[in-house]
This record gives structure tokens, sequence and C-alpha cells, in this order.
């Protein structure tokens, strides 16, 4: 609340977002609000010609969508919200109003108006304080709007098509996301970006400072000599500065215990030794919340995927609540309840037709998708889930519990005992070919491999990472080296493409049987899983095989990666503390793994998401 104190006026109460949009709801998290979010059921329905301006309408939207939630929530008994938002974003163009297309076609003729010129787009908030006085509702409604000038840049028919068809513009105003792919349409914005998004936060900050901090009493005198000056600034009011303004609700004798109520009038008190006043909270743990609330999040993922709900969800026809339920053979209520947390999620998009995937989850969690993480999503709920229930232990004795998943191999998981059963073993290398796909391609393009011609991936698996190098260099032949188990199940994991025919599957055990003569061998995320005595013998058994001139090339998460972002360094510490066998090493001990072995000219290349690439050349013995 530092950039914005007036927020923390809101923390005490019980705030309710009456919308669908999930960019509504992150514009106004990641402002740190707390808030629940009730879609509103108001039909977008208002006759437009009677109106004097686009802006009433989408203000009269706003209010009518806010108004339709608090209402319902007061009818159904439920405790009545303390403050509801409501928003609608319209385009204007041409004098005309632009909704949501219902259609590509819809779609196609809204984006055409937009073509070349400049548009307005136009939200309307409304904030609307609610209390309850002998059972009936009473409201106050406070709205504005804010308008931003988009200009979009002359485009094609093929290019408007093609963004059409990527499906971004069915759930947006005008038929565009500015922020996500319908920003490459944009020539220049005046005015605030947010407010295109869905969402004009300064605008509501400085809203809230106009409800919540009121003129003081002295400014007011002055003002009848003067003006009163507008508030246009929101940045330097902080709480304790505020304890000066009169509680509002007094002078506005409002029934709701509404802006400038509370807190202010204890602002006379002293600070305490910690620096807040003692009636004045201290800033709401909005990031704590959200960590204590984490497992929960990641539960109802797994559910919804062992459900299967993502997999019922992947048409583009959204599918009701009720309908669903008895697709996954799962209560409604229980299943209404799991979708409702899943859209709060920002995996599920909610609106009146009823619930469906987002882009997103239709790429990574329909469990037969070619980037699916489906299996290494049921591989977390089975094994890591009940492994980390073994944190406390591990940390306190400094012993490997088990079985550490994040990041493993095949083989380590095949090793490692209780997989026993010929579903496990599927599920173990469906989750390893996920999380392969998704760092093959910065591990395959790490360093310029161009001269080798033949390589061998040990631990390869299904090939996701050889076929990427087989796909980057077109006259590498590569080989994928597993255990047999591994190996029985890779081709359901395969896809055509014009480098199938250069990898092939080699079915084996790197500490027994003798390797494939390749020029560059490949050890991608392997190494982390054993401890020292294993590593040496692997690389020593690599390094007898390699001839002079050969590659080494490495693949790991290290502490000291460039890229650190996808995998904090806390949770693989953890995993290191929880894997059976494994150790985690930098990148300092990686290259001199190399070296010992015979591999010098070691160059270090950061593969991302917290991955480095490291590639040694094997030296004259
Ligand atoms: O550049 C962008 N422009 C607009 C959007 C999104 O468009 C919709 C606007 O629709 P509306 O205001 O009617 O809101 P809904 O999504 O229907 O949700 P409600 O439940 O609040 O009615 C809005 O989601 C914008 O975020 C965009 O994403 N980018």
């Amino acid at each position: 609340m530092v950039l914005c104190p007036v927020l923390g006026k809101l923390l005490q109460k019980r705030v309710v977002l009456a919308s669908a949009s999930p960019r509504r709801r992150e514009i106004l998290s990641n402002a740190g609000l707390r808030f629940e979010v009730v879609p509103s059921r108001f039909k977008e329905k208002l006759d437009k010609a009677s109106f004097p301006t686009p802006y009433a309408y989408a203000v009269e939207t706003a209010r009518q969508k806010a108004l339709e939630v608090a209402n319902r929530m007061h009818q159904k008994d439920l405790r009545t919200p303390d403050v509801v938002i409501g928003a609608d974003t319209i385009v204007t163009v041409s004098g005309l109003i632009l909704e949501k297309p219902v259609d590509k076609q819809d779609a196609y003729r809204m984006l055409s108006r937009l073509n070349g010129k400049e548009h307005s787009v136009c939200t309307g908030v409304a904030i609307v304080h609610c209390s309850s006085k002998e059972g009936q509702l009473d409201t106050e409604v406070s709205e504005f709007y804010e308008e931003t000038t988009v200009k979009f840049s002359d485009l094609s028919e093929e290019l408007l098509w093609e963004y059409i068809h990527s499906g971004e513009p069915m759930d947006k105003a005008g038929g565009y996301g500015i922020q996500a792919l319908g920003g490459m349409l944009v020539e220049y914005i005046q005015g605030d970006f947010l407010n295109v998004v869905g969402f004009p936060l300064n605008h509501f900050c400085k809203k809230l400072v106009e409800l919540y901090y009121p003129p003081r009493r002295e400014d007011l005198r002055r003002a009848r000599q003067d003006s009163i000056p507008p508030v246009d600034s929101f940045e330097n009011l902080s709480d304790v500065e505020a304890g000066h303004s009169e509680p509002a609700h007094g002078e506005a004798g409002r029934g709701w215990d509404g802006p400038g109520a509370g807190g202010d009038q204890q602002a006379g008190s002293a600070p305490k030794a910690d620096g807040y006043r003692t009636a004045e909270p201290p800033p709401f743990p909005a990031d704590l919340l959200e960590l204590i609330d984490g497992f929960k999040a990641s539960k109802a993922l797994f559910t919804a995927c062992k459900l299967k709900l993502f997999d019922v969800l992947k048409d583009e026809v959204p599918q009701k609540a009720v309908d669903i339920a008895s697709k996954v053979d799962a209560s409604v209520c229980g299943t209404e309840r799991l979708l409702d947390v899943c859209a709060t999620l920002g995996l599920l998009e909610k609106s009146d037709r009823g619930y469906r995937n987002t882009e997103s989850s239709n790429l990574y969690l329909v469990s037969d998708g070619e980037h699916s993480l489906h299996d290494f999503i049921m591989y977390n709920d089975q094994h890591t889930w009940n492994l980390f229930t073994h944190l406390e232990s591990a940390v306190r004795e400094g012993t490997n519990q088990g079985h550490g998943a994040l990041g493993r191999k095949a083989q380590d998981l095949f090793q490692d005992g209780p997989l026993q059963s010929k579903e496990d073993q599927l599920r173990c290398v469906g989750a390893t070919h996920g999380l392969a796909k998704l760092t093959a391609r910065p591990a395959a393009t790490a360093f310029d491999l161009s001269r080798f011609s033949s390589a061998c991936d040990l631990g390869g698996c299904t090939g996701a990472l050889a076929r990427e190098l087989a796909r980057e260099y077109p006259r590498l032949q590569v080989t994928v080296f597993d255990l047999p188990d591994v190996i029985e199940h890779v081709s359901r994991f395969q896809r055509d493409g014009p480098e199938t025919a250069r990898v092939r599957f080699l079915a084996g055990d790197f500490f027994r049987d003798s390797l494939p003569r390749a020029e560059l061998y490949v050890l991608s995320g392997v190494l982390h899983g054993w401890p020292d005595d294993r590593v040496h013998a692997l690389l020593r058994r690599v390094s007898d095989g390699a001839g002079p001139g050969a590659g080494l090339l490495l693949v790991e998460a290290v502490p000291d990666a460039e890229d650190r972002e996808a995998r904090p360094g806390l949770a693989r510490c953890l995993d290191a503390l929880l894997r059976p066998r494994g150790r985690e090493r930098s990148l300092a001990q990686y290259r001199r793994l190399l070296e010992q072995h015979g591999f010098g000219d070691v160059q270090v290349a950061p593969a991302g998401h917290g991955l480095a690439a490291l590639l040694g050349t094997r030296v004259a013995p």
C-alpha cells in the first residue's frame, strides 16, 4: 500500500468485484486489493440510443452490474458486502459503440472498422457502498469513467483473420486485447493503458482518495473563498497524513461504515514502536496470505486435472457446471465450486454462458495436447505432494526422504522403486516429456552445434531434446539412449515431422551397457540425480567413448544460473533435500567435473528457466 495507501482503507471491508473479467481481477489483485469475485448476471442490453454519450452508457452498465451483485448477495442472505465494484469497457468509433464480438464474423467487422484509425476506449466504473438496515439493502453509488485513445496500424485482411483465428478477440471489447497479441495491432495510445485492458486503476485510486479523504474543514472553509482544489494525486497521501481529515460519515450522515469512517478517528493516537499508530492496522500481508493459500491452489489444479475438467472444456463453446459435473461424474455443487476456483485462478474463463478453458489451459492442461503438463501435474499430485509432507523431518534430520520430482528424469523415477506398474511408468515418462518440451529449445540452441554430425542423448527419454537438436541442425543424426522401460513407452509421444527420421531410440543402461558412438554426447538433467561416485562413473564412460574433438553438452539447473525466474532457488533447494540420491551442484562444480574427465575449452550459456548449458570438447588423452 506504499504506492496507494488509500487502498488500505478497503482492507477491513468485504470487497466484491462484480466481474468475470480475468483482466480486471488481475489488475486489482496486482495492486494489492483483497476481494472476492462474484460475476454480475446483469445483461448488457441497455438501449444505447437512450444515452446522451457512450460513456454515460458504460457508466450505467457498470452501475447495473454492481447493483445486481449487491442485491443478489443481500437477498441470498449471504453477508452483505461492504463495497461492490462494477466496470464496463466499450470501444467507440465513428459514433458506434462496440462491445465484445459475438462470433468471428462480428470480430472481423469490428476490427475492420478500427483498422488504420483512431478510436476511443471507455471504461465506466461504479463503486457501490452497501449497508443493511433492518434487512433492507441501502446502497450509495460513486461512478466515473476513463477514456483512452488508441490508433491501429493499417492491417492486412490476412493479419486480421490470423488474429481472429487466435481466439483472442472473442471476450474483449472492440475485439482485441491490447495486453497480448492485439498489442501488435496498435500504433500508439494516448491515455491510461490499463483502462484499455479493462480497469482504469489510476482513476480508481483517485476516486478512492476523493471518497475516503474528503477535503479538510479548513480547506472547505477556504473553498468558500476560493475554489476546491481537484484531487488529482493519491501518491502523497498516507493514512498518517490523512489522519487530520474529518470522518466523512459524520458529515454525510451515511448509515454504512463508509469512506472516512473507522481509523481516521484514531488518527491522533501516538505511533507505536513499530511505526504504526495504535489504532491503525499494519499493512495487509497480501503476499503472505497468498503464500499460505498456495497449497490449496495447487491441490485445486491437481483435482481439476484428475477429473479431466480441462479435457471436457477443450472446445471453444462454454459449458454449464451441471453438464460438466455429469461428464466428470461428480456432484454439481462440488464441481461448480471447483470450476469457480479454477476461474479465480485464471485457469478457466467464466461467463453467463458457462465455463471454458483459457488458451493456456488448452495448451498445457488438456491431457492429450502436444504440450500437455497433465502427467507432470498428476505425478506431483501422487508423489511430490506426499513427499513434501515429510519436509519437516528432512529439514530436521538433513536426510533424503524419498522421491523428489521437480526436474527429474525418467531414469531417476524408474530406479527409485515404487513406480512398478506400467501405468505409473507411462505417467512418469509423460511427466518427463512435458517438462522436457518446455526446456528443449533453449537447451538445443544454447550453442552452435553445427560442427557435429552425430549425437547421443543419454537418458533422453521421449526424445524431446533430440528432436529439437535434429530440427535445429539438419545434418545431425541423434540417438536417444535410455532404459528399456522408458523406451517401451516413447512411441506414444512421437509426432510427425521432417526431423523424425534422424532421431532413433536405443534401449540400454548407461552405467552398464556400451554407449553408442557419437561426436556429441548430451546429458540433460541427468547428473543432478546422482551422487558424486555415480557421476564420476558415468562421465568416465562417456570420456572413454569420446574421440578427441568430441563434445559433451550438459544441461542442468544450477543455483547460479543467469536466468532463475522459472524455478525459484528455494523450491529447487528443498527438492534436493528430499531427493534420495542426487545433489545440487554449482556451475563451477559442473565445469570442474567436465575438466576432470578430459573435456576442455568449457563454454557456458544460459539455457532458460534457471538452466545452464555447458559444452566441453574432448582433448586428446
Ligand atoms: O484491450 C483490451 N480491451 C478489452 C479487454 C476486455 O474486454 C472485456 C470488456 O467487456 P466487459 O466490460 O463487458 O467485461 P466482461 O469481460 O464481460 O466482464 P464483466 O463480468 O465485468 O461484464 C473486459 O474483460 C476487458 O478486460 C481486454 O482484455 N483487452
